[in-house]
This record gives C-alpha cells, structure tokens and sequence, in this order.
C-alpha cells in the first residue's frame, strides 16, 4: 500500500502509486532505521513546514551570493531556539536531519563548527582544556573551523609552524610560505572566529608532526580579525556557495596551551574520519533525491509511443531509462545502508579511543576512506544520469539538479581526494596480502580474524556458480566479488614485490602499481557493500516488503558484477553464459522494479523541501508549477529590464536608423 496517494495529485502519480505491492511506511521504516525513526522525520518535517521563519523568502536559484550569506546567517540566528524543541538534541540523526531541512545543500555559516571544529575540541582535547571549551563551543559562544588544507597540501608535509618558546611557555604559529596558506577551511572566511590550525609542531629544534592547535582569529567582540592574521572568503564555487570557505594566513600568531601527546600518532586525523563516516550515508540519500525527481518526472513525462497508435507513453517504460534510473536507486540504498553501519562503527571506535584503545583504528579507517571514495565517485555519476534522464528541464534549476549536482561535486574531493583514499584501502590490503603469503608459505596464521577481510584468506578454490535460477543466489554473486577482490589484492601485491626485487624502492614500485592498487581498493568496497546490502535484506520480515528489496538487491548485485565483467572474465572465471545470465538478472529485475518505482521512491518520504525540485513534486503537478517559478524569476519582476535601453534597445534603434539611412 502506498500511503502517499492524494485525489488532487497528478493523475498518473496516482495510478502509479495504486499499484503499490509493497506498504511504503515498512519500507521507509527499512531505509530510516525504523518505524520510529520515520515518524520522527516526518514530525521534524511538520515542524519545519510550520515555522515560516525557518524557510528561504525565495528559492536560493535567484538570490546572489551575498544574499544566500545573508539568508543563512539570518536562519542560523533562530536556529537554537528551534532546534531543541523541534529535535531530541542528543539524537544525531535528528539534529542531522533539522539541519538538512532549514539549511538544504549549499551549506551555512555554523556547519563546519558543529561537523569538524567542534568534535575536534570533545575528541582531542584534555580536561582542562575541555573545561574551558566544551560547554562555550556547546553553546555556539565561539565557531571553530578546521584549518588544515594548504595552498600545497599533503598532511606530512604541511608548512604551517607551530614552535615552542621555552622561555614564555607559547606557541608561536606561523605561515612561511604563500603555499602555507591555509586554504578551503569552511566557515573560515567570514563566520567563524576561532581555527582548529592543523600546524607541524616543532620543540627544541625537534620537529613532532602536525598536531591541531585552537587559535583565535577574530576578535570575539568586533569580529575583527587579530592581530597577525590574514583571513578572508576565497571567493565563488561549483557548490556550497552559502559558505564561505576561508584563506588563512597567520604571522606569529601566539594561542596558550601545553602539549600532551595523542594516545596514537593518528589520533589528529579522527575528525576527519567522523567527516567520512557522514558523507557515505549522505551521498545514498542524494543519489535517492536525485532518483526520487528522475522517476517521478519520467512517471508524469508522456513522450513518444512504444506501440504505434497507442498514444504517448511514459518515458518510464522505456527500457533505457529504466537502466539508466533504477540501478541509482539501488546504489543510493546501497550507500544509505553500509554509511549507517560504519557510522555507528566509527561512533563505537571513537569511544573506545578515548578509553585508548586504538585496536580497531585501522579497519576503520581503510573501510571509511574506501566507502567516501566510492559512494562519492558513483553518486556524481548517478546523479548526473538522473538530470540527463529528465532532458531539457534537468538543465533548469527549477529541476534541482544544478544545485544538487554541483555540491555533490565536491564529494570525491573533501576530506581526501577519492584517488589518495582509495591508495590508502590498499595499503591496507598489502598488509594483509603480505600476511596471506606469509601464512602459505611459513603456516603461520594472519594477524587477526576481521569480517571485512576474512574472505581474502579463504584459500579454497575458486569457480564462478552464477547461473540461470530463477530465484538468484545472492552468494553466488558475493563470492565472484571475493574472487575478483583477492586476485587483484594478490596481483598488486605480487607485482610490488617483483618492482622491489628488480631494483625499485619501495615508492617508486608503489606508484607504478598504483592503477591496480585502486582497482584492487574497489573491489574490496564493492565486497562490503554487496555483503552489506545482503545481510541488511536477510534480515527483514514480511513477504512484500522482502520481495521488493530482493528486486532492487538483484539489480544491485548483477549490475555490479556487469560493471567489473572484465575482471571476472580475464581469467576464465567467469564465462560468457554466464555474463548472459547477468544481464538477463538485470533486465529482469528492472522490469519487476518498474511497476514499483514510484511507490519506493514515496517511501524515501523526502518532503518537497528536500527534493527542491519543481520536477520531483510529489504531487507531479509539474508543468504549472515550472510556469510559476519561471515567472517568480527576478529577471521577470520588469517587462523591460532597467539596462535594456542603455544597450540592446540603443543597439537596434541606431541600427534601424541605419538602415533608414
Ligand atoms: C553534497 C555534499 C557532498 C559531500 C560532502 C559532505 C559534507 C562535507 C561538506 C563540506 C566539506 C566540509 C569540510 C571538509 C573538510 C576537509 O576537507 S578537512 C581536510 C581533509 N583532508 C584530508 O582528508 C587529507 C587527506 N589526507 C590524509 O588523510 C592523509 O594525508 C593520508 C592520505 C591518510 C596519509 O597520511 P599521512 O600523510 O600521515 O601518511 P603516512 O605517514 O604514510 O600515514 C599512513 C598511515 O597512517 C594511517 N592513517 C592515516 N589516516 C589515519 C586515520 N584517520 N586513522 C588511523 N590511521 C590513519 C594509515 O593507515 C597508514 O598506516 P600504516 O599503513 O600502518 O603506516
Ligand atoms: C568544498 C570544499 C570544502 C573544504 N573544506 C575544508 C575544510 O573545512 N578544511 C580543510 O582543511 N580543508 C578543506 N577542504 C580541502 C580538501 O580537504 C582538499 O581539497 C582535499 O583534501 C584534496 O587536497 P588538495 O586540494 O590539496 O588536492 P591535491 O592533494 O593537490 O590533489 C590533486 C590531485 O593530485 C592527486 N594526488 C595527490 N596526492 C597524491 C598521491 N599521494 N598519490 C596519487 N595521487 C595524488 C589527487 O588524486 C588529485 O587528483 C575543502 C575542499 C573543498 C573542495
């Protein structure tokens, strides 16, 4: 049952939605974490909605930079006293999610206070330190950003100083170099008064590595920067125009404070994990908002016939926009289910962290690093197929995907760029190839049993069992994930160790292998998120809800293994029947989806709010709609633009004159 179904709606939305054999509340419930969660959202939602002030005076697609500063400043001004009874405030999820709808996508002036600074100060502080701190930054008495990205930047390698003066007992920061510019700190620009500044450390001549160091740059009153300090906006983006990324440059800046060494050399480094066990959920949600618009739109849009003399057809029947839309959807849900897992991993490993034990600090990290890179990489694909499915008006920004697409870009590059995070799963890889060679070898046993890798030191051999079932064996297609991951784990590892023995160092062998290093990076992360969705699916009662989730699994899973066909086939692992039989599952599955999708994407239960888009109303009353926000366009507030006489109008009137002549 599809409970979105309203008499005044579009009239194919409604039939679509009829055809619902699934309830859309059980599947919300699946996508959100519950029955509970989902009817919190939708309090949220309400609450929102009734709070006018909350919402933008235009769409931000006509305001000017300025204005979208100013408009969220104003926002960010009210937020508090909404926040705490609109969310249960100790619910990151709820608070989360309030945020995302006062603020939408193009980010604010506190986000980068409450995602990096401020965990920075709770995760990596001392007592003292967090005495003074803590409850103020609570508060929002003071905004911190993260400053570590330089105009030249590789962590160790980071130019900015910090030096220890015996003497006054200070530390002294300084920017030595135009390349040891801070730049790209959100929030740095304008908003923020304080920096976390990631600096190399140096006592006595020694230098320790960069740590993070808490610096005042404007003053609290007049928010005028401080003395030796150089701050401003770095001008417009792609995306997250309504944040005002900073340039930062310090002149012997001197913050107080006392060092005490991390309980791990990478323990400075845990913001940013917290910042990539976000972004994973965060990019399955904005791959489903762009497949929410898509599939809507092409359920409404009637364009050309399949049967000639039928009539128009929804575009959403045809086979290529199915393929085009549906495999989307089931990598966002994808993404949706593995960010939700590794975030309540990252949560846990955080605290045992605190309590200083860093055993897991690897795994975590290799896992996050692997799933930000591939969930941002795909859903920038994805979304760019679902603005180019809605042709024309995809291109509009009544459409949503300008905005959307464009702040979607900077995932493959915040908190890492994509390329240096994959090469960092496969360090990890190396290791535990370097492991699996020693165990045959010497019969040794591998460091210590992990579920996300155990697969690696399965040693029994290896045949492809996809088949033609008509019921498909999700194993069969996991295994030929795990086959593919550890070959090219082995052939990275083994074709490093032949480099080295040739003669190369160590670097120099890692880069000429580090195509195949990141091939190999993938297909570790497409194993996790293929295992994932499985066991996340293998755990749901109830007939309808379970068949349509093993539709969208099915396409997720084949289409996958179409994606690294080449791999799997190389060898003769896999054969061309059998890469028949995949594709003959995907096609399947997208017609079992079709009469469905609209149904799932309801159950997303986005609000238009969310959606921002005039395509993916949930309504589908799209055409008058697109009408009234054309008009609402500022360049139609005059039926003569004030300039049009200074230059167009004199243009043609001295060219008329002309040929009067
Ligand atoms: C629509 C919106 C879409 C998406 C965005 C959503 C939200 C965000 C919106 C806006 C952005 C807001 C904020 C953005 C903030 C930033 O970008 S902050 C800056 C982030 N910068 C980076 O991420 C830099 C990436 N580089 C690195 O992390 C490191 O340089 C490195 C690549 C990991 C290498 O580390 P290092 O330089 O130290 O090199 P090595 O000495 O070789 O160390 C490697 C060993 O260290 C271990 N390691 C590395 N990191 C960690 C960690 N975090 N935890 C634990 N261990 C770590 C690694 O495993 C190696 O270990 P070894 O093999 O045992 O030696
Ligand atoms: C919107 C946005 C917000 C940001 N917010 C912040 C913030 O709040 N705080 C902050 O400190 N920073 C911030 N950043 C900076 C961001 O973290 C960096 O841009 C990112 O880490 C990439 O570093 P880079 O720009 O120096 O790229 P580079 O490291 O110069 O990378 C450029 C290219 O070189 C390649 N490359 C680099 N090193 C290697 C390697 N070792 N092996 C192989 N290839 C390599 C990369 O793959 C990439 O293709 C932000 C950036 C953006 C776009």
């Amino acid at each position: 049952m599809n409970h979105q179904i309203k008499k005044d709606d579009n009239p194919d939305l409604i039939e679509e939605r009829s055809k619902a054999t699934f309830d859309t509340d059980a599947f919300g419930a699946f996508i959100w974490g519950g029955y509970n969660n989902l009817k919190r959202r939708r309090e949220i939602a309400r609450y929102y909605e009734d709070h006018k002030e909350l919402h933008d005076t235009v769409p931000i697609a006509f305001m000017t930079r300025e204005e979208k500063l100013e408009n969220a400043y104003r926002k960010a001004s009210i937020f508090e006293n909404h926040i705490k009874k609109a969310c249960d405030v100790n619910n990151p999820e709820e608070v989360r999610y309030f945020n995302w709808l006062v603020y939408h996508i193009d980010g604010h002036p506190t986000s980068v206070h409450s995602i990096m600074g401020f965990p920075t100060i709770i995760n990596q502080s001392d007592k003292e330190q967090q005495e003074r701190w803590l409850q103020s930054g609570e508060n929002r008495e003071y905004l911190a950003t993260y400053a570590q990205t330089e105009l030249g930047t590789n962590i160790k390698k980071l130019e900015t100083t910090a030096t220890y003066d015996q003497k006054t007992e200070e530390f002294i920061l300084n920017s030595p170099t135009v390349t040891s510019l801070k730049w790209w700190p959100g929030n740095m620009g304008h908003s923020h008064n304080v920096a976390i500044v990631m600096a190399q450390l140096w006592i006595n001549n020694k230098c320790y590595g960069p740590h993070p160091f808490f610096v005042q740059i404007r003053d609290p009153k007049t928010h005028k920067p401080l003395p030796g300090i150089t701050v401003g906006d770095i001008g417009p983006k792609f995306g997250l125009n309504t944040t005002d990324n900073g340039f930062l440059k310090l002149d012997h800046v001197f913050p107080n404070g006392t060092y005490v060494p991390p309980v791990h050399d990478k323990i400075a480094y845990s913001s940013m994990m917290l910042v990539r066990a976000i972004i994973t959920p965060l990019m399955g949600e904005n791959l489903c908002i762009g497949a929410t618009i898509a599939i809507r739109y092409s359920a409404i849009r009637r364009q050309g016939e399949i049967k000639p003399g039928d009539g128009e057809v929804q575009i959403l029947d045809y086979q290529t926009q199915q393929h085009r839309l549906f495999p989307q959807l089931a990598r966002g849900i994808a993404f949706l289910l593995a960010g939700r897992n590794t975030y309540n991993f990252c949560n846990n490993v955080l605290k045992d962290i605190k309590n200083g034990d860093v055993s897991l600090l690897a795994d975590l990290h290799a896992i996050l690093c692997g799933l930000k890179a591939i969930s941002s990489y795909q859903a920038e694909l994805g979304l760019e197929q679902c603005r180019m499915a809605c042709g024309g008006h995809g291109y509009s920004a009544a459409s949503g995907f300008p905005l959307l697409n464009s702040n979607q870009f900077n995932g493959v590059t915040v908190e890492g760029d994509n390329l240096v995070l994959l090469l960092q799963v496969a360090r990890y890889l190396m290791k535990r190839a370097k492991e699996i060679r020693y165990e045959i070898r010497y019969g040794q046993q591998p460091s210590k049993p992990n579920e996300i890798y155990d697969y690696l030191f399965d040693d029994a051999p290896k045949k492809c069992l996809i088949d033609q079932a008509y019921v498909p064996n999700y194993k069969n297609v996991l295994e030929s994930f795990e086959y593919l991951s550890k070959k090219l784990t082995l052939q990275a590892y083994d074709k490093l160790e032949q480099l080295k023995q040739r003669g190369r160092t160590s670097e120099v062998a890692w880069n000429e292998c580090s195509v195949e290093l990141c091939k190999a990076a993938r297909a570790h992360i497409r194993t996790f998120l293929a295992r994932t969705f499985i066991n996340e699916v293998n755990q749901v009662n109830g007939l309808p809800l379970l068949t349509v989730l093993k539709d969208l699994l099915q396409l997720y899973l084949f289409y996958e293994v179409k994606e690294c066909m080449a791999g799997l086939m190389e060898d003769g692992y896999m054969l061309g029947q059998q890469l028949h039989y995949v594709k003959k599952n995907i096609y399947e599955a997208l017609s079992k989806i079709r009469p469905n999708a609209v149904s799932i994407v309801d159950s997303f239960d986005f609000t238009d709010r969310e959606l921002n888009s005039v395509l993916g109303r949930r309504d589908g009353h799209v055409y008058e709609n697109l009408l009234k926000w054309a008009q609402a366009s500022p360049l139609n507030k005059h039926d003569v633009l004030p300039f049009h006489h200074k230059y167009l109008g004199r243009m043609m009137e001295e060219a008329r004159q002309k040929s009067r002549l």
